[in-house]
């Protein structure tokens, strides 16, 4: 493990090779060890209770208190997309790198008010290899967790993301009465466009499409792909009449953006739309759209339907 570190206002930076980071047998050479070996038992044997990323971290907030005071703890991944902070951030820092060998596992930060003193620099790298191991299991664990939810070929959320999302939305929506609609679309005769382009071209035709419906939507909004051409889009807080503005411009954009030529298919996609009332389950969310949709189908596709209130 390698650590690199720097501190405070003197934004000294280092590095520590696993070497100079103190094993427990080394440590219990030195006066009051004993409190620190139970210490890192104790956030060793917590770390490995969980493989939930927020939870490995604030355990590890919680602990490392009772070696030095730390007012505030980030923890941050970047390409993982991971953030998070605990406690409150202050004006002295001490942020380490944390790299093994092979890979970098993000960057955390101890502040406080009071400037760090090497004593205590010191003590907060020596557990720092407690904190690496456990993160690495949870990166992996929140990596294949994204990826068991995720459609290889769009990028968007698979049917079992969507089951997840459903579910809590439909619990925010009963609990605090907001308007939640799902839109339903199926790209338009996308058998024929397989079939005179090839199927490579088909592939290409879903991943714009998932593009464009992400563009068209807020960050709050969600779209899944539910197998062969169809998507389902979840707008939570958005009213029926919201849902068709929003639903109009993601089939505008799909048309405009593949308007066809002897090389590239015209796409067109029909959308249903279904507003949630409180006595439906995501299932009957979800057929009440799927019928819209077929609805928008038998009209002459390229259209919008809403389920009936
Ligand atoms: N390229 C590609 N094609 C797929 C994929 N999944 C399903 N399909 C094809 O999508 C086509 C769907 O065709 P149909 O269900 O007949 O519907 P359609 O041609 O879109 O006609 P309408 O829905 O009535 O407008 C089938 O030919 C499937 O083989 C995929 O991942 N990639």
């Amino acid at each position: 493990m390698t650590i690199s570190s720097s501190s405070g206002n003197s934004s000294r930076r280092k590095k520590v090779t696993p070497l100079d980071v103190k094993r427990p047998q080394e440590m219990a050479r030195e006066p009051g060890t004993s409190f620190l070996r139970e210490l890192r038992l104790r956030i060793s044997s917590l770390s490995q209770t969980t493989l939930e990323l927020e939870q490995i971290v604030q355990y590890f907030f919680d602990e490392v208190q009772s070696a030095v005071l730390v007012e505030g703890l980030t923890y941050a991944h970047p390409s993982f997309g991971v953030d998070l902070q605990y406690g409150s951030l202050e004006k002295h820092r001490a942020s380490y790198r944390l790299n093994t060998q092979q890979q970098y596992f993000g960057e955390i930060t101890f502040s406080r008010r009071k400037r760090f003193n090497e004593t205590e620099l010191a003590r907060l790298e020596s557990l720092l290899d407690l904190f690496i191991y456990p993160v690495r299991n949870g990166l992996q664990y929140r990596e294949a967790l994204r990826s068991a939810m995720t459609d290889p070929l769009t990028g968007v959320g698979n049917r079992l993301a969507m089951n997840n999302a459903l579910d809590r939305e439909i619990e925010l929506a009963r609990r605090y009465g907001r308007p939640l609609t799902v839109l339903m679309l199926d790209i338009d005769k996308f058998k024929a466009i397989n079939d005179i382009y090839g199927h490579a071209k088909g592939d290409d035709v879903l991943c714009t499409v998932a593009e464009y419906i992400e563009q068209s939507m807020r960050s709050v909004d969600a779209v899944f792909r539910l197998g062969g051409e169809e998507f389902l889009i979840v707008l939570s807080d958005t009213s029926l009449a919201q849902a068709v503005i929003i639903g109009e411009r993601i089939r505008q954009s799909i048309e405009v953006s593949h308007q066809g030529s002897a090389s590239e298919p015209h796409v067109t996609a029909s959308i249903g739309i279904s507003e949630f009332a409180p006595n439906m389950s995501a299932d009957d969310l979800i057929k009440r759209a799927d019928r819209a949709m077929y609805c928008a189908k038998e009209k002459g596709r390229n259209k919008i339907e809403c389920a009936p209130a």
